[in-house]
C-alpha cells in the first residue's frame, strides 16, 4: 500500500485528530494545563497498537527481560545517577512581560527566523533583479520604436525593504554554524549569544540571563513529608537498581537487555507543538548490557546490510547536514558508529520505525557531537524524524559506558558486576594496599569498617598515587561515602606489588540504551501517513499500516435493513475471535461518505454487505489508499483481512490474485 507523496497540510491533519478524539488537552473543560495530553479511543488504539509492536519487535525477538518498576523515585537514586545535579535546561525571563523561555529554544526561533526572512529577501532581491532587468529592455525597445531616449527606472520602495531583511554572508553563516550546534551550549554561551545577537522574545522585548532549571518534579514519600522523592524522568534507573536480580534470573549469561514501558515526566520550562515536547509521556527503553571488551553482537551480520542515513558529528563539525546514506556495517568498520552493538540496534530502531510507518526518507541517524552529549553518554545517536516542526528526536540511542551501574554500585557498596569464569587462570601484577590491622582499628575506630572498604574499592591507579603520596610527603588521604577525608601514613597502610592468580574476571557492564519517546514518534508518523485524497483536498486519509491502525475493519452495510444484521453480527463475531478490532457503520451516510470518515481514521480495510451478500454469503472488501476492491465469499475475506493485517500478506499480491473493481463499479 503506497499513498502518493502529499503536500503536508498541518491544520487539515490537527483538525481530524482533535475531531476525531485520537488526542486532546488535559483538562480541556477547565482551560487545560500546558504540556498535558489525553488521549482519545483512536489514540488510545494507537498508543496500544505501538505498544504491542514494540514488544514483539524487540522484547520478543530477543528474549529482553521486561521490568515495570514504580515511577516515584527515592531522592537519593537520582543523586547518584547525576539527574539532581545536571538534569537541566537554561532559561530566561522578558523583562517586560515576565514570560519564560528555554534560553536555546528561543535563541533558535530568533535565529530561524532571521535566516528564513534572509531567503525570502534574496528570493525577491533575484525576482526584483530580474524584473528590473526586463523592464529595462522593455524600455529600451520602446525608445528604440519611438526614437526617443529611454527614461530612467524608479527605485521601489519594495527594494529598500528588501535590502533591510537580507542578511550579510559573514551572518548568514555564523547564524548556520550556531544552529547546528544550538544543543552544545551551556548557560554562558546563551547568554553571550543573546548579547551578540540581540535575541528578544517574539514581543520584541529584552530577556534576563539565563538562569539554571532542574527538569524533575519533585515530591515527598509519607506523612513527614521527609523522604523526598521525584516523579522519575526516565525509565532507566528503576532497571540499572535491579541489575544484580536481572543477571541471577538470565543465569548469568552476557549478553542480555532489559526493557521497560512506562510514563516519564519532565517539566518542561516551554513545552510546545503538541506532542511532541510535553511533561508527562511514555517512554519505551531498552538498557542492553554488554561486556566493555567485545561489544560484538550476534545480530550485527544479519543486519549489516541494513542502509542508515547518518550525520555523523564530524559532518556537523564541518558546518553541513549532509546525509550519508551506508550500510550499517560499513559505517561501524570505517568506525563513523563505535561498536557493532550500537550498529545493530540503530538498524533495529530503524526497521522498526519503518515497520509502524515512518517514512524512511524522512528518518535520520544523528550522531552527538561531544559537548552536547548526555553526562552519562560516551557516544549518542539520535533518530530524528522530519515534520513540518523541522527535525525532531524520537529516539535516543545512547552508549551509557559503566557510568550509571558504577554510580550506583559506588553509593550503595552493593556489587553490580559480572563474574566471568576464565577458561585459563589470569596472572597478573598489581600494586595493592596492604591494611595494618592492629593499628588500623584504633586510629579509625567507628570510621575504620568504611576507610577499609573505601581503601579496597580504588583502582589502581589511585592505589599508586596513594603509594606516591606516602613516599613523597609520609601522608595520603581518602574519601569515605559520606564525604569524609581520612589521613593515612606508613605505619596505617603500606602498598605492595603482588601478584594475583584470578579464576574469574569481574566487570562492570557497559551499557547500550535505544530510549523511545512514544508520543514523538506518534505524532511524527501521524504527519508522515497522512495526505489528502488528489480528486477532493477535503477528503484526508490517515495511512497507518495496519498492524497501527485503531480499527482493522471497517463493517458497512449497504443500508440500515433489518435482512442484514445476522451477516453483520456474523462478520464482527468472527472478526473479533481474531482479534481483529471493527466498528460498524450503518450511518444513513452515502458509502462513499462512510468510507471516507473512516479513512480519516487510518482503518485500512471496509467490508460492505449488499443484497448480494445475504443471497450468496459474499462480501466485498475495500482497501483505503487504492480504494480498489475484491468480492469473495465471507471466509475467504476474514482469512484474507487477518493475513493483511498480521503481514502475512500485502495488499499488491490480493489484487493480483482476485478479481478487482473500483469503488465506481461497485
Ligand atoms: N518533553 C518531552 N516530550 C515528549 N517526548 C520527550 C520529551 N523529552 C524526551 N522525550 C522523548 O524521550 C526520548 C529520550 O529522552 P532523552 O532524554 O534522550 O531526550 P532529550 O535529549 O532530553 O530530548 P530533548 O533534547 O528534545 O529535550 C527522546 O528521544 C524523546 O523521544
Amino acid at each position: 500500500m503506497t499513498a502518493p507523496a502529499p503536500a503536508f497540510n498541518r491544520e487539515a491533519l490537527e483538525n481530524i485528530l482533535a475531531r476525531r478524539f485520537f488526542v486532546a488537552p488535559s483538562f480541556e473543560i477547565y482551560g487545560g494545563t500546558a504540556g498535558l495530553y489525553d488521549f482519545g479511543p483512536p489514540g488510545t488504539a494507537l498508543l496500544n497498537n505501538f505498544i504491542d509492536t514494540w514488544r514483539k519487535h524487540f522484547v520478543l525477538e530477543e528474549d529482553m527481560l521486561e521490568v515495570d518498576s514504580t515511577i516515584l523515585t527515592p531522592y537519593e537514586v537520582l543523586k547518584t545517577s547525576g539527574h539532581v545535579d545536571r538534569f537541566c535546561d537554561w532559561m530566561v525571563k522578558d523583562t517586560v512581560t515576565g514570560d519564560i523561555y528555554r534560553a536555546d529554544h528561543l535563541v533558535e526561533n530568533v535565529l530561524e527566523a532571521r535566516l528564513e526572512a534572509d531567503v525570502r529577501a534574496r528570493m525577491s532581491a533575484l525576482e526584483l533583479e530580474a524584473k528590473a532587468k526586463a523592464d529595462k529592455a522593455a524600455a529600451a525597445a520602446a525608445a528604440a520604436a519611438s526614437g526617443q531616449a529611454a527614461a530612467p527606472a524608479k527605485k521601489t520602495k519594495q527594494k529598500v525593504e528588501v535590502a533591510a531583511t537580507k542578511l550579510d554572508a559573514k551572518v548568514r553563516t555564523a547564524y548556520e554554524e550556531i544552529l547546528a550546534q544550538i544543543d552544545n551550549y551551556g548557560g554562558d554561551g546563551l547568554a553571550r549569544l543573546i548579547r551578540e545577537h540581540d535575541i528578544r522574545t517574539p514581543e520584541g522585548n529584552p530577556v534576563t540571563a539565563p538562569v539554571e532549571f532542574n527538569l524533575m518534579f519533585d515530591t515527598s514519600v509519607g506523612p513527614t513529608g521527609d523522604v523526598k522523592a521525584f516523579l522519575r524522568p526516565e525509565t532507566a534507573q528503576g532497571q540499572f537498581v535491579n541489575f544484580a536480580k536481572l543477571l541471577e534470573y538470565n543465569n548469568g549469561r552476557m549478553p542480555f537487555a532489559s526493557a521497560s514501558i512506562g510514563r516519564s515526566f519532565r517539566n518542561e520550562i516551554s513545552p510546545r507543538n503538541g506532542l511532541l515536547r510535553v511533561r508527562e509521556f511514555l517512554m519505551a527503553e531498552i538498557e542492553h548490557y554488554v561486556d566493555p571488551e567485545d561489544k560484538s553482537h550476534p545480530g550485527f551480520a544479519s543486519h549489516a546490510d541494513v542502509v542508515l542515513n547518518l550525520l555523523p558529528a564530524k559532518t556537523q563539525l564541518a558546518g553541513s547536514t549532509t546525509i550519508s546514506h551506508m550500510k550499517m556495517g560499513d559505517a561501524v568498520k570505517q568506525g563513523i558508529i563505535d561498536n557493532e552493538t550500537l550498529g545493530y540496534f540503530l538498524a533495529r530502531v530503524h526497521l522498526f520505525l519503518v515497520k509502524v510507518g515512518v517514512n524512511p526518507t524522512l528518518l535520520r541517524f544523528r550522531q552527538h557531537m561531544s559537548n552536547e552529549m548526555a553526562h552519562y553518554a560516551c557516544d549518542c545517536w539520535d533518530a530524528e524524524l522530519r515534520t513540518s516542526y523541522g527535525w525532531i528526536e524520537c529516539v535516543g540511542c545512547a552508549d551509557r559506558s559503566a557510568y550509571d551501574l558504577t554510580r550506583h554500585s559506588e553509593r550503595t557498596n552493593k556489587k553490580l558486576v559480572v563474574r566471568q569464569a576464565l577458561a585459563e587462570p589470569r596472572i597478573s601484577e598489581k600494586w595493592t594496599i596492604v591494611v595494618n590491622k592492629k593499628k588500623f582499628g584504633p586510629a579509625f575506630k567507628r570510621a575504620a569498617k568504611d576507610v577499609e572498604a573505601a581503601l579496597m574499592a580504588l583502582d589502581e591507579l589511585a592505589v599508586v598515587a596513594i603509594k606516591d603520596a606516602l613516599a613523597k610527603s609520609g601522608a595520603a588521604m581518602v574519601a569515605t561515602p559520606d564525604g569524609a577525608q581520612h589521613k593515612l601514613d606508613a605505619t596505617l597502610v603500606t602498598v605492595e606489588r603482588v601478584t594475583i592468580k584470578e579464576h574469574v574476571r569481574e566487570y562492570t557492564p557497559n551499557v547500550i540504551e535505544p530510549s523511545f519517546g512514544v508520543g514523538r514518534i506518534l505524532s511524527s508518523l501521524l504527519e508522515h501517513t497522512f495526505y489528502s485524497r488528489p480528486e477532493d483536498a477535503a477528503r484526508g486519509v490517515l495511512s497507518l499500516p495496519p498492524c497501527m491502525a485503531p480499527i482493522k475493519a471497517l463493517i458497512v452495510p449497504l443500508s440500515n435493513n433489518t435482512a442484514f444484521s445476522p451477516l453483520i453480527h456474523d462478520l464482527r463475531q468472527q472478526l473479533r475471535r481474531r482479534g481483529l478490532a471493527t466498528r460498524v457503520d450503518d450511518s444513513a451516510s452515502s458509502i462513499g461518505k462512510r468510507y471516507a470518515r473512516n479513512d480519516e481514521l487510518g482503518t485500512p480495510f471496509a467490508l460492505t454487505v449488499d443484497f448480494q451478500s445475504v443471497k450468496d454469503n459474499t462480501v466485498t472488501l475495500r482497501e483505503r489508499d487504492s480504494t480498489k476492491q475484491i468480492r469473495e465469499p465471507v471466509a475467504t475475506i476474514i482469512n484474507l483481512v487477518d493475513q493483511l493485517v498480521n503481514g502475512e500478506t500485502t495488499w499488491d499480491q490480493v489484487i493480483k490474485k482476485y478479481k478487482v473493481f473500483t469503488e465506481q463499479e461497485a
